[in-house]
Order: structure tokens, then sequence, then C-alpha cells
């Protein structure tokens, strides 16, 4: 499903004439399976979230391949890499990135507004993936009129609504209760069987990374030797 090749990523900071280099991805190869679901962890500033968004297409990497279900996605340009995301992947990320002026209902919706798809399937979409999150009956409610799990759940019918075959979260539980994290690992695991959705989560928290198939473990922009 995703296939890191042999990626290295540095980042220029400062002005011109004084430009400093910082190396943070360091030859990384993984592979992720389709129906995996995979946990990356690793100290703060350990290069994880860029990793996630190199894979993500939000940074193009110095060197390397990423490949998604298949296809070289790293030789994408920005608008080609939008066009996939809608089409392939959800994020889920800590602090839920929901618009607080638009309704669940809204937020929801978002992505199809995006894809062009007409208002009668826009609904009964959006619809049946409020229902499959249990947040049917706050389909009215504002990001601010719901806890934080439920607004974790808004994100990630937001996520679902495009059928990704792929869902990437950066710390999905972290703004959570540890209650209401355990429901919603059992939701993502369900998600997992039922609608074979491979994970790809990076993770503080211990928890998390004993409930993933397999987790990956990043020390200085490295994978450390053994957890591939
Ligand atoms: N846009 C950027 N420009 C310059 N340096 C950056 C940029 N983004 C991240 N870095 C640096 O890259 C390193 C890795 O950051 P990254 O956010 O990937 O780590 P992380 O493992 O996700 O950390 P955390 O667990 O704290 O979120 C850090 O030293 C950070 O300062």
């Amino acid at each position: 499903m995703i296939e890191v090749k042999n990626v290295s990523h540095a980042f220029e900071i400062g002005k011109k004439g004084n430009k400093t280099i910082i190396p943070v991805i360091d030859d990384v190869t993984f592979s992720v399976n389709k129906g995996e679901i995979v946990t990356i962890v690793g100290r703060s500033g350990s290069g994880k979230s860029t990793l996630l968004n190199i894979i993500s297409g939000f940074i193009k990497a110095n060197e390397g391949e990423i490949w998604i279900d298949g296809i070289k996605v790293s030789d994408f340009n920005e608008a080609k890499f939008a066009d996939f995301r809608l089409g392939h992947l959800g994020f889920i990320f800590q602090s839920f990135q929901l618009i607080p002026s638009m309704t669940a209902y809204q937020n929801v919706e978002l992505p199809l507004v995006l894809k062009g798809i007409n208002e009668k399937e826009r609904k009964e979409r959006t619809e049946n993936t409020l229902k499959k999150v249990g947040l049917y009956e706050y389909r009215e409610h504002y990001p601010s009129e719901l806890s934080g799990g439920q607004q974790q759940r808004v994100s990630i019918a937001r996520a679902l609504i495009v059928n990704p075959p792929l869902i990437l979260a950066d710390e999905p539980t972290g703004s959570l209760d540890s209650e209401t994290e355990t429901n919603l690992l059992e939701f993502i695991k369900e998600l997992n069987k039922e609608l074979g959705i491979t994970f790809l989560i990076i993770t503080h928290d211990e928890t998390v990374a004993k409930f993933g198939d397999r987790t990956i473990e990043i020390a200085d922009g490295k994978v450390l030797e053994g957890s591939r």
C-alpha cells in the first residue's frame, strides 16, 4: 500500500548568504501492506511528522521515492498530488482541523464539494458517513458544540467520505482522555476490519503503539533496525 524507498530530506533555513541545512530524514526505507495498521513512534523531533508530510505530498523530499497503491506519487506536482489526495488519502490530526464556522455536516461534506460531486449524491454520502460514526443527530452542531471525541469522529467521517484505501493519522488520540481514546481505537479497528482501510499512525502513546499490527521506530531521521 505504501512504499518508502531511500527517502532523505533536509530543511534549509535562514536567508541568502546565511543558510543552515537541517537534515531531518536520512535514507528511510519501509513499507506498509494493504490492510495493516502500522504505527510510527520516536522521540519529539525525530522526524515523524516530516515523514508523514512527505508521504502525503505536503513536503517534496530531496531524495527517494514514495509509492502509494502501486502509483509512484513522488513525481507528482502539487496539483496532481492534491487531486490524488482527494481520491486516495484520508487524514486525522491531533487537533482535529475542523472548520469552526461549519457544522459537522458541512465539515464532513467538504471533500465532496472540492471533488465537484453533485448535491444529491453529497447529501446521501454525508448522511451515511455521519451515521457510520454515530453522529447523525449532531449534524447541525458546530465543532465548539461537540466533545473532543465527537470532534475527532467528525474528522474521521471527513476522512472516510472519499472512501480512501489509506488513512494517515498524526497523534489522533493526543487530545483525548483515556476512555475516549479506547473508543476511538476500537472504532479505527472496526474500520480496518470492515472496510479494509490501511492506517499509518504517528503516536507518542504506548497504548496506541501496542494496538497497531506493527511499529516502525524512528530515531534522528532513521528507521531503527529491526523495527521494519
Ligand atoms: N519547515 C521546517 N523548517 C525547518 N525545520 C523543520 C521544519 N519542519 C520540521 N523541522 C525540523 O525537523 C525536525 C523533525 O521535526 P518533526 O516535526 O518531523 O518531528 P516529530 O518527530 O514529528 O516531532 P514531534 O513528536 O515533536 O511532533 C525538527 O528538528 C524540526 O525542528
